[in-house]
Formats: C-alpha cells, sequence, structure tokens
C-alpha cells in the first residue's frame, strides 16, 4: 500500500466515528479543514459506547465546570437541531435523589444555584404528589433540574455524520486503524489503506489504549461492559412522558456503591430505562464472551432498588442491552495533546457521562487539532493530572 502523494495530505485524521470524534469531524469540516473520518466498524454500529436511542442531557453536576459547559452545549444542540432539521432533544427534566447529608448530592445543588440554572428543591410530600410512582425513604431528598431532558442518541449521531459529509468531509467506515507514525505529517495504516495528515484526534473510546500503544503511552483508563436495563410498568404509561415522569438520577440510595439513572419510558413501549452507573471491566474486542470470573452483580442491585424505589415497575428486567464506559480515576474526561507529539490530540476517558457534553468536547478537539486554544479550562481533563499513573508503552 502506497502513501498518499503530498497533495493529499489531510489537515486532519479522527480515529473514532463515536460520538466524539464524529463532533470533532463536524467541528473541522465547518472549519473549512480538509478531514478525514476513519471507523472500524461498518456505520452504523452497537460496539462501542455511542449507540441507543437515547441518553440524559443535564446541567446538574457537582462540578462546576460541567454546569458551565453545558450552557454553550444546549446551544450547540439546538443548533444541530436546525442544520439538521431533526429533534433531537424532549425537556423532561431531572429528578435528583440522594440522602439529604450526601456531599455530591449537596453540591450539585449549590451548582445549580450558583450558575442560575432553573431548578427546585422539593419537600417530601411534594415528591409524592408529583411523583406517585417515586418512594423515598426517610433522611432522603429530591431536586429537579429543569433544563435535562432526553437526547436522541442515534438520530444526533447519523445527524452529525451526514452534516460532516454534507460541509466537504470523507468518512471511510470498515477500516480499522492498525499503525500511527508520528511526525510533522502523521502517517496512518488502516486494514485498508495509508493516510496522512498534519495533526490526527485519536476518539477511539474504549479502545483508545490499544491505539496508544504505538504511540508510546498507556492512559489510565479502565473499559467496563455495562448493562442496558429496561423493566416493565405494571401500568403501561405510568412512567412516560406524557405522565410527566422524568429522567432520574439517585445518588448511593439503598446502599449502591454507585449511581442509579433511569429515564422515562421510549425505546420500547411500557419499558423504562433503569441502569447502574458501573460494570464489569472487560478487553472491547471481547465484550460478549461470558466473564471468567465472577464480577459485579449489578441486577439484583437495580432489582431491589426498584422493588423500593420504583414500585410500579416489575423487579425483573424485561430487557438488557450492552454498552460501554471508559473510565478515567477520577471520572473527568482527557481532552489533551499527547505529551510527546503536539500534533497528536487525545479525547477519552468519557467515563459514562460524555454525549450531552460531546458537542463542546468536539469544538474543544478540533481547536487543539487547528493549534487554537480552547476559551474554556481545560485543567481538569489534562493527561498530566495522572503524572503517577501513567504508563510508557515503549
Ligand atoms: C449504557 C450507557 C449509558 C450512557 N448514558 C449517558 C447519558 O445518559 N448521558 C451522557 O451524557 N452520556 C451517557 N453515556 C456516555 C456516552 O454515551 C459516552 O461517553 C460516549 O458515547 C463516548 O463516545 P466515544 O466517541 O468516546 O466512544 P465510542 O462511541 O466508543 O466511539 C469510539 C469509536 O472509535 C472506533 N475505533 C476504535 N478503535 C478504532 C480503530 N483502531 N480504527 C478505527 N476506529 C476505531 C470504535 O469502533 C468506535 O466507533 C452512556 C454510555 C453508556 C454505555
Ligand atoms: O450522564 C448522565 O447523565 C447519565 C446519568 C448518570 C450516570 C451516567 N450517565
Amino acid at each position: 500500500m502506497a502513501a498518499q502523494s503530498g497533495s493529499s495530505v489531510y489537515d486532519c485524521i479522527v480515529i473514532g466515528a463515536g460520538i466524539q470524534g464524529s463532533f470533532t469531524a463536524y467541528h473541522l469540516s465547518k472549519h473549512k479543514r480538509r478531514t478525514l473520518l476513519l471507523e472500524q466498524f461498518p456505520l452504523p454500529h452497537s460496539r462501542g459506547s455511542s449507540h441507543g436511542q437515547t441518553r440524559i442531557t443535564r446541567k446538574a453536576y457537582p462540578q462546576e465546570f460541567y454546569t458551565k459547559m453545558m450552557a454553550e452545549c444546549y446551544q450547540l444542540w439546538a443548533e444541530l437541531e436546525t442544520e439538521s432539521n431533526t429533534t433531537l432533544y424532549r425537556q423532561t427534566g431531572l429528578l435528583l435523589l440522594g440522602p439529604e447529608e450526601n456531599p455530591e448530592f449537596c453540591s450539585t445543588w449549590r451548582s445549580l444555584v450558583q450558575n442560575q440554572v432553573p431548578c427546585q428543591y422539593l419537600m417530601a410530600q411534594e415528591i409524592q404528589q408529583r411523583f406517585p410512582g417515586v418512594c423515598l425513604q426517610p433522611g432522603e431528598a429530591a431536586f429537579i433540574d429543569h433544563t435535562a431532558g432526553v437526547l436522541y442518541a442515534d438520530k444526533a449521531l447519523r445527524a452529525v455524520q451526514d452534516l460532516f459529509c454534507h460541509f466537504g468531509g470523507t468518512i471511510r467506515d470498515g477500516e480499522k486503524v492498525v499503525d500511527i507514525k508520528p511526525g510533522s505529517v502523521v502517517t496512518v495504516t488502516t486494514t485498508s489503506g495509508i493516510y496522512q495528515a498534519k495533526s490526527l484526534v485519536v476518539a477511539a473510546g474504549p479502545w483508545t489504549n490499544k491505539l496508544m500503544a504505538s504511540l508510546g503511552l498507556q492512559l489510565p483508563l479502565q473499559t467496563l461492559k455495562i448493562n442496558v436495563c429496561y423493566w416493565k410498568e405494571k401500568v403501561p404509561g405510568s412512567y412516560g412522558v406524557p405522565q410527566n415522569f422524568p429522567c432520574f438520577l439517585g445518588f448511593h440510595l439503598n446502599k449502591a456503591q454507585h449511581h442509579i439513572y433511569g429515564l422515562p419510558s421510549k425505546e420500547y413501549p411500557g419499558l423504562i430505562k433503569v441502569c447502574y452507573h458501573h460494570g464489569n471491566e472487560v478487553d472491547p474486542d471481547e465484550r460478549d464472551r461470558e466473564a471468567k470470573t465472577p464480577g459485579l452483580q449489578e441486577i439484583p442491585i437495580l432489582s431491589d432498588f426498584i422493588s423500593k424505589y420504583l414500585p410500579g415497575l416489575e423487579a425483573e428486567p424485561a430487557v438488557i442491552e450492552h454498552c460501554m464506559y471508559t473510565n478515567t480515576p477520577d471520572e473527568n474526561f482527557i481532552l489533551d495533546r499527547h505529551p510527546s507529539f503536539q500534533n497528536i490530540i487525545v479525547g477519552a476517558g468519557f467515563s459514562g457521562h460524555g454525549f450531552k457534553l460531546s458537542p463542546m468536547v468536539g469544538k474543544i478537539l478540533c481547536e487543539l487539532s487547528m493549534g487554537k486554544a480552547p476559551d474554556c479550562d481545560l485543567q481538569p481533563f489534562r493527561i498530566q493530572r495522572f503524572q503517577n499513573h501513567l504508563k510508557s508503552a515503549l
């Protein structure tokens, strides 16, 4: 395979057509940069982290930097809806539930108030009146982020990719990147070709460290298999959007070690999605193999939660699908340049909460690859914060 001639060197190659790589490519092509988006699987696919019909969007975060970033994300999502002439967001509100004194619960409330996000603290009686399908225990409280809602994930991913092509970008799917040679011009070898670009963005989700190996870096990433569980309403429609049932996020309720979250019924009639915000570590290429050792058993945790907190649902999952998280130790993203190669940018570690923020993630990765300094403070997203965890792969 011969490399392309000098005249066909791209401005940027983006590896990975999940939501983060696709949004990066979209912003690059809007800036008139000649961009190639490479994806290992034929599109659309369900082997990574960006598939499925829905994701939660919210401004409610304990870290104010996410609450602030979300302000621009809402504008960019609206812009995408206009450009694609597609509805991608439905406002439902998000009900946040937690022990009254839980530090994360309290700092999330503070972040909403300090940033003047429309929100409301609810008394126990109000919760019962407004959400009769939700039963809190004594000492637990709730508040609503009114800005929150559902993003239509599959539709959004498709809209971003279609617009990228419309603005002049090229997607090559079914082409796995097998080698990266750094340099002032980066050379990328796939299973079917060799391409060159002035800069490279790696947005490979759970496969990030497999690609980083050829670039001498191993990031502290944990890839988790997530069971996406759907539960049947005992009375059809009782947890639906028409009944004003919101998305919800529970902070360590029922002594659960991780968050439990849910969305009103949408994907499957009569079923609502309720998931555990953690899973078992897995090699992304072997996601569907039977685990060799028994790990976290989250379905019984969810069943117990549902019987106590959402008693209008049957306490056995009706459908289970799969997805993957790529977690960093602090669950904040990695948005940075490769420490040794300034024209190679990494976007990774979205830790199960990156979809809503993808318009800003894409903008930041695009700016970094164009050699511009993003407006937003990148300190929380620097690779350097893991100095003690970094492994050289050389
Ligand atoms: C069950 C579940 C629920 C979630 N809920 C929410 C939510 O409610 N709200 C929210 O904001 N976020 C949520 N998230 C998180 C969000 O979906 C992810 O953060 C986001 O999709 C990550 O996107 P990505 O582009 O980084 O990864 P991916 O979507 O995995 O994209 C990476 C792509 O790179 C490709 N690739 C990898 N290696 C190569 C290679 N060598 N050559 C070519 N291509 C390659 C892969 O095939 C893949 O398509 C959820 C995630 C899951 C799994
Ligand atoms: O990011 C989100 O909003 C969801 C819900 C909380 C856990 C992860 N994803």
